[in-house]
């Protein structure tokens, strides 16, 4: 018989029950009471993996010590911060009690929140279910599960963490990567959108929390480019964070230590790729959302060697030159007047200075493609950060703002000096086009739009493209009855038409890089590149701007409708898989060689990219023995 603690209180069936064990040891006694004895004694079970956590018998989510964790192939399939049954409690608790003031945090929509949660169960439930919905009310679901709500998802997301999605690497994973990743059921796996939260959208450096934004991301690449959900895989690499707020969250569920910078962070990025591409060796690694340090560096350390891109840097830039050359057709102009715009940039960071670069190149491209030309393009732009305008005066320039610091004399002339404000450029600079990504929101104030009512354009742009909504530089409404009725209007998040009276609408295009990056993943996927060139993703650029009919873009429209997404992206991945045929790297995807690509005409590889995508529709399902 065994001793019972004094404080044990056993109920006489339990007791029994034991009895029932000591003459059969061998035997497991499933009990309620957990504070006994019997606690102590292992539970056999006959799953591992994802089919423990999505087990409600077995599952203790982010209880799971690590040697469990490693015994069990749970490595990397839960955030890294193990925390005790109580501590779940007190977050759920946290959780339950904010639902209500979450619920209203909503930017655009009192209810966001709310829908978020209800879709978010629905996806745990039934994949195939959720993105029928999701695809047929792409326009009311798109701003719940992307920007603007993923925004307040992946600031809430350690109290708002039920179920595991995807996978966590973290700086506790060096030399374990190689096999972790086999922790991860899916033997084909297509995309991975990675991230290490140190920006995401414009909220700052949320750490473990970011992961909210891989799954958006590859939300869209489901419902938009027809990737199969069973193959995709949203990671976060969790080497710390810097955000201060969450490093003493007694919640939070990443590492709560410094971020790591240096070799040794790049030691980690380089293991995970290693570890990923060993496995899935025709994977695509989308990267989202690393500051801008990394965000170039990591670039080109792997550009040539993987199937990558940068989102931010490659996918902004596309969309950004779609929506200046619909800009230019806008004003009644031919494409080709493009390098005569004066643009004024509002934030140098990644997105910004990749932004920077593909207009550049784009102009010098069309003034004749020769190092004079893509030295001429250069003044077309004004570039401004938080320390406002960027000369060769600046001390500690960013190398990757460098090629953009305008030279002292020639703004001096123009009455402008380093560190000039934004209000300032442009008042002096007159410019057609002012683009904002810059994460701040209000940015452009009255006074610079005030300032922008002189430029010399007959249809000003403005393109406030930071996200989420309350980062956005100015709101439409501002915009319209600021400026006048003729600019052109984009936004990175979506906002609603502007009723101007008068039975005329101001239309709010959405300029974001949802546009694109389904498109330029789908179509390197299905050419079997193993690189994404510059010309892939100038493809893609080219194909969007030209999506839009003159009537549209006449009308203000440069961006199409959420609910053409799917149809876009189609657009957008046949291109990229024609130019990928036509600079050689095309390799094939399963039955469709290299050889036979090249025979398909540009119908045909549409016809092909549609074949490919695909749909949430049930499929039959048959009962094999193992
Ligand atoms: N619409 C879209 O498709 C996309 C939008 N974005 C948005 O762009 C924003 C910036 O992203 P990153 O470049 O990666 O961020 P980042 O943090 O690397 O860069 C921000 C830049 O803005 C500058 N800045 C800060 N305060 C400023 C001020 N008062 N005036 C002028 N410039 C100022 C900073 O100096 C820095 O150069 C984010 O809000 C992000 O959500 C990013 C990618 C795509
Ligand atoms: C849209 C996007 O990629 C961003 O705001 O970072
Ligand atoms: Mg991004």
């Amino acid at each position: 018989m065994p001793n019972f603690p004094n404080q044990i209180r056993a109920s006489s069936s339990l007791i029994r029950r034991l009895r029932q064990r000591v003459a059969n040891p061998g035997v497991l006694i499933q009990t309620r009471c957990f504070t006994t004895t019997e606690g102590h004694r292992p539970t056999i079970v006959h799953k591992r993996s994802l089919d423990i956590l999505h087990d409600p018998w077995f599952n203790k989510g982010t209880a799971f010590s690590m040697t469990e964790r490693d015994r069990l192939d749970l490595r990397g399939l839960l955030p890294p911060n193990v925390v005790s049954s109580d501590q779940q409690i007190e977050r759920f608790m946290v959780d339950l009690k904010r639902l209500e003031v979450q619920a209203r945090d909503g930017p655009s929509d009192p209810n966001a929140l709310a829908k978020w949660r209800i879709l978010n169960r629905l996806h745990d439930r039934n994949e195939t279910m959720y993105y029928k919905v999701l695809i047929a009310n792409i326009e009311e679901y798109a701003p719940i599960v992307y920007t603007p709500t993923v925004g307040i998802v992946c600031q809430n997301y350690s109290g708002l963490f039920r179920r595991p999605r995807g996978m966590y690497f973290s700086a506790e994973d060096r030399g374990e990567m190689m096999s972790m990743v086999y922790n991860w059921p899916a033997d084909q796996v297509d995309m991975i959108v990675v991230t290490d939260g140190s920006r995401i959208l414009g909220l700052g450096d949320l750490g473990v929390q970011g992961i909210g934004i891989s799954i958006g991301k590859l939300d869209l690449y489901v419902a938009a480019a027809g990737i199969n959900p069973q193959r995709v895989l949203p990671v976060m690499i969790d080497v710390g964070t810097n955000n201060e707020k969450l490093l003493k969250d007694p919640m939070y569920l990443g590492l709560q230590e410094h971020r790591l910078d240096g070799d040794e962070y790049v030691a980690v990025v380089d293991e995970f790729m290693e570890a990923v591409f060993t496995r899935w060796p025709h994977v695509i690694v989308q990267f989202e959302d690393f500051q801008s340090k990394w965000a170039f560096k990591l670039l080109q350390r792997y550009r040539n060697t993987y199937r990558m891109f940068n989102d931010d840097v490659q996918g902004t830039a596309g969309v950004a030159i779609a929506g200046l050359l619909g800009a230019v057709r806008a004003q009644g102009r031919p494409m080709i007047d493009f390098p005569k715009q004066k643009i004024v940039v509002a934030g140098a960071g990644s997105a910004g200075i990749g932004v920077l670069n593909a207009a550049r190149k784009t102009m010098a491209r069309m003034l004749g493609n020769n190092e004079s030309a893509f030295d001429s393009a250069r003044s077309q732009f004004w570039v401004v950060d938080a320390k406002g305008l960027i000369t060769e005066d600046r001390e500690d320039i960013d190398p990757d703002a460098l090629p953009f610091a305008r030279k002292v004399k020639e703004v001096g002339r123009q009455g402008l000096g380093e560190g000039a404000s934004l209000a300032e450029v442009v008042r002096q600079v007159k410019p057609d086009v002012l683009l904002g990504l810059s994460a701040v929101g209000g940015l452009f104030s009255k006074e610079v739009l005030e300032a922008m009512k002189c430029s010399t354009s007959t249809r000003p742009a403005i393109f406030a493209m930071s996200n989420p909504t309350k980062n956005a530089e100015c709101t439409p409404e501002e915009a319209f009855s600021i400026v006048g009725d003729n600019i052109i209007f984009a936004s990175g998040s979506p906002f609603n038409d502007v009723n101007l009276g008068n039975g005329h609408i101001g239309h709010c295009n959405q300029g974001n890089n949802m546009y694109l990056f389904p498109g330029v993943g789908l179509g390197t996927l299905l050419s079997g590149s193993s690189i994404v060139s510059d010309g892939m993703l100038q493809a893609a650029a080219e194909c969007l701007a030209a999506y839009m009919s003159e009537d549209d873009v006449i009308n203000g429209k440069i961006y199409p409708s959420i609910s053409s997404i799917r149809d876009i992206t189609k657009q957008v991945a046949a291109a990229v898989v024609k130019e990928a045929i036509e600079e050689d790297l095309a390799e094939g995807y399963r039955e469709m060689d290299a050889r036979e690509l090249k025979r398909l005409n540009k119908e045909e590889i549409e016809e092909y990219v549609q074949n490919n995508m695909w749909s949430p529709e049930y499929p039959t399902l048959v009962y094999k023995k193992e």
